[in-house]
């Protein structure tokens, strides 16, 4: 049974994929044995030109070089250091706090001009997070972390787009929460920054990478805290989760493996596109809808997931959001509500670029002036 549900998951996201491919496209390429190597990047490439040109139109050219540009970072301020000397550091640089900021937009910013918005801000965020960047259009680069006189890092340099999906979860204290693939831990750190953690489990699969978010965890949070939000690392298997632990966290963070889009055109270690890891590509959503089916089955009702990518693949996006809440629906009977991150757009506007037409979720897209991303994220609610 389990395994026709799989096969028609699988047919749905395969007739999504092709009918966003134009009929001229969908040959099957030959090659020979002698055909020679080409690297990985270059086949990355090929496949976003053909891929992203029909699913971003005229706004392609623009995201495609922005990809092959120097990406920008955000600083998050640990605040386990000596945090406000630390972001009086970071403004003596000129970089600004774009939480601070977009939290003082959306509390005092009117809709319409007329009528105060609600404020998002104080209700749907995670608190707590500091994470400085670089004005658009800046292109200046942070010098790297130091250790700090309270004995740990002073911040985590990450793309600042990754915090969104962390703001997005909306973290209130006392929150029991499960980040299911967790390596190397940027959003990790985020997740423990926000003090609102009663517990946490941070998974990955791969023990290489749980012992970087070991690392990380070390030299940023100190021991007390680790023990006072009950971190607990593992390297399980995330798909399984929903057995192992049914029903028990208010938030999950589903921050799946994706095409990585940016490093596959810039890495030639690690490359999804290599030849020999084909298979493996072409299996990521459907282990995208698994990762996120057990995320969501891990979850209370009542509770909220985020899931999250760094690939501006519909087809590992919002086709696998859809897949898997018709696949809970139909299996489980479990009930899920997408929530609306739209007001997101308006307030991070001066920080990144957004994608307008995403059917659900949201997705940042790399922009020469805020280059950024890709990030996508979606919310979710567990109804029953
Ligand atoms: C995008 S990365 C996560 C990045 C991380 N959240 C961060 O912010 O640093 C995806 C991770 O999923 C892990 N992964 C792949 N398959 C998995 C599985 N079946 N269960 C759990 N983790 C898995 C990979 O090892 C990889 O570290």
């Amino acid at each position: 049974m389990a395994a026709v549900v799989v096969r028609r998951i699988w047919d749905v996201l395969k007739r999504a994929h092709f009918a966003t491919i134009p009929r001229r496209h969908r040959h099957k390429k030959k090659w020979a044995a002698t055909e020679p190597k080409f690297p990985a990047t270059q086949l990355a490439l090929q496949n976003f030109d053909m891929t992203y040109s029909v699913q971003f139109g005229d706004l392609w050219p623009s995201i495609r070089v922005s990809l092959l540009s120097e990406q920008k970072y955000g600083a998050l301020v640990n605040n386990f250091a000596a945090w406000d000397h630390v972001s009086g550091e970071l403004e003596q640089l000129r970089a600004r706090d774009f939480v601070k900021e977009a939290i003082s937009h959306g509390e005092l910013e009117p809709e319409g001009g007329q009528t105060p918005t609600p404020t998002p801000a104080s209700g749907a965020y995670s608190p707590n997070l500091r994470c400085f960047t670089f004005a658009r259009g800046d292109v200046s680069r942070f010098p790297p972390a130091r250790l700090g006189s309270l004995g740990v890092m002073d911040y985590y340099l990450m793309d600042a787009a990754s915090l969104l999906p962390v703001l997005a979860l909306g973290l209130q204290p006392g929150d029991t929460v499960l980040d299911l693939c967790a390596a190397p831990g940027g959003k990790t750190l985020a997740l423990l920054q926000t003090g609102c953690c009663r517990n946490l489990a941070a998974n990955d699969v791969s023990t290489s990478r749980t012992g970087r978010l070991q690392r990380v965890l070390h030299s940023y949070v100190p021991q007390d805290i680790r023990d006072r939000n009950r971190v607990r690392v593992t390297s399980w298997d995330g798909r399984k989760w929903g057995e192992l632990e049914g029903d028990t966290y208010d938030r999950v963070l589903v921050d799946v493996p994706c095409t990585t889009d940016r490093h596959s055109l810039h890495e030639e270690e690690n490359n999804i596109f290599q030849r020999s890891r084909k298979k493996e590509r072409q299996m990521l959503p459907m282990l995208q809808v698994q990762l996120l089916a057990a995320g969501l089955l891990a979850t209370k009702p009542g509770g909220h997931v985020v899931y999250s990518t760094c690939s501006l693949s519909h087809l590992q996006n919002e086709y696998v959001v859809q897949g898997t809440i018709e696949f809970l629906a139909n299996q489980y009977s479990i009930k899920v509500q997408v929530e609306d991150l739209t007001h997101f757009r308006k307030l991070f506007m001066d920080t990144f670029s957004f994608f307008p037409s995403c059917q659900v979720g949201e997705l940042v897209i790399p922009n020469l002036l805020a280059n950024f991303g890709p990030m996508y994220f979606c919310k979710m609610c567990r109804l029953t």
